[in-house]
């Protein structure tokens, strides 16, 4: 039985890596935003325009338990994930997790094209969101390094390289 949960910061890719490694490994993908926006009937905006964050995390632990229980599957974390309840520590138990790891830099590239998707990053600057992801980037480290297997995705920066991504995640999470 092969279990894959990948968390990161918003941004690292692990929706677009996540579904590129199924795809690749046969194994069945899920992301864990659309698996909660399909259940709930509701985009992730919505459910914070309503219920808050602490609304939105207290649905999303509940909604890991579930999916995090499916066999021979590719889970893609939001970047908030590991950093809520216990989730961290589940995972851990759960399957092999691992961190994609990228520069403020990076991330702040691959989100400037996204941020109206992304509630917590919604009306900010250019200069506020870099300062934004490098200091919460900080914060969040604490959770993501607990993952027993990481990658930087630094230098795998573009589109054609998501094909090495994958072969190196095949390579270190052996499947
Ligand atoms: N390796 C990459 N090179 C270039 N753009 C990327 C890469 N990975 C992701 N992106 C882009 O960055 C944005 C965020 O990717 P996504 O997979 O949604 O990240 P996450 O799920 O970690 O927030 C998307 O617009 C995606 O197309
Ligand atoms: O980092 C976060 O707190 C969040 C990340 C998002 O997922 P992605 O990391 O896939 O963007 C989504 O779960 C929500 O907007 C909150
Ligand atoms: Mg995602």
């Amino acid at each position: 039985m092969t279990r894959i949960i990948i968390i990161g910061y918003m941004g690292a890719g692990k929706t677009t890596v996540g579904k590129a490694l199924a795809k690749e490994t046969g194994l069945t993908f899920y992301d864990l935003d659309w698996y909660i926006e399909s259940r709930m009937r509701k985009k992730v905006s919505q459910i914070f325009a309503e219920r808050g964050e602490e609304g939105f995390r207290k649905i999303e632990h509940n909604m890991l338990h579930e999916v995090a229980e499916f066999e021979d599957v590719i889970i893609s974390c939001g970047g908030g994930t590991p950093c809520f309840y216990d989730n961290m520590e589940y995972m851990n138990g759960q399957g092999k997790v691992v961190y994609l790891k990228a520069s403020p830099e990076v991330l702040h590239k691959h989100l400037k094209m996204g941020k109206t998707e992304r509630p917590l990053l919604k009306g900010k600057t250019e200069e506020e969101l870099i300062t934004f992801i490098t200091e919460q980037l900080g914060k969040r480290e604490t959770f993501y390094s607990k993952a027993k297997y990481s990658l930087d995705v630094n230098l795998m920066d573009d589109y054609e390289k998501i094909k090495i991504t994958v072969k190196k995640l095949r390579e270190l999470l052996d499947i």
